[in-house]
């Protein structure tokens, strides 16, 4: 079974990322952000990390799932620039379930 229905806004917004890699970076902030290439697209994951972090720390949680979408956003931007989508994480995340991190950590013996 997919881990990603068609009408799933993650499926829906991957569709949109795949097509941007044919568009012209005036008209598309996405197109833009591949024509810079992967280091400013990483510098956004960075910076969006950094105001994750902030906005956990203020304590609003409306201002904390704003700058989480900003963060999932740029990571599935990144994740398409490298020819993925969500659906190899959500596949990740599904072989983790259930599986307790301090035995995936001991099995692995430690830190990665
Ligand atoms: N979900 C998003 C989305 N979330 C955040 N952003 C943009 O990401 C940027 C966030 O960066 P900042 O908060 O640092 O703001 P900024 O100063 O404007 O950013 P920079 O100029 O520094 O990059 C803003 O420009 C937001 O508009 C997004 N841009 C696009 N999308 C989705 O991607 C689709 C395609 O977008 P376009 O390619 O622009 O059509 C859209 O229809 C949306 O569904």
């Amino acid at each position: 079974m997919s881990v990603l229905r068609e009408d799933d806004i993650l499926a829906q917004l991957a569709a949109v990322l795949e097509a941007r890699k044919a568009a012209t970076a005036d008209a598309s902030y996405v197109a833009k952000l591949y024509a810079k290439g992967l280091d400013a697209i990483l510098k956004k994951v960075g910076e969006e990390a950094t105001e994750t972090v902030l906005a956990a720390k203020d304590g609003d949680p409306e201002h904390l799932v704003y700058e989480v979408a900003d963060l999932w956003f740029h990571t599935l931007v990144l994740l398409a620039h490298q020819g993925l989508g969500p659906e190899a994480v959500l596949t990740e995340l599904q072989r983790r379930f259930g599986l307790s991190g301090l035995a995936e950590k001991a099995a692995r013996g430690g830190e990665r």
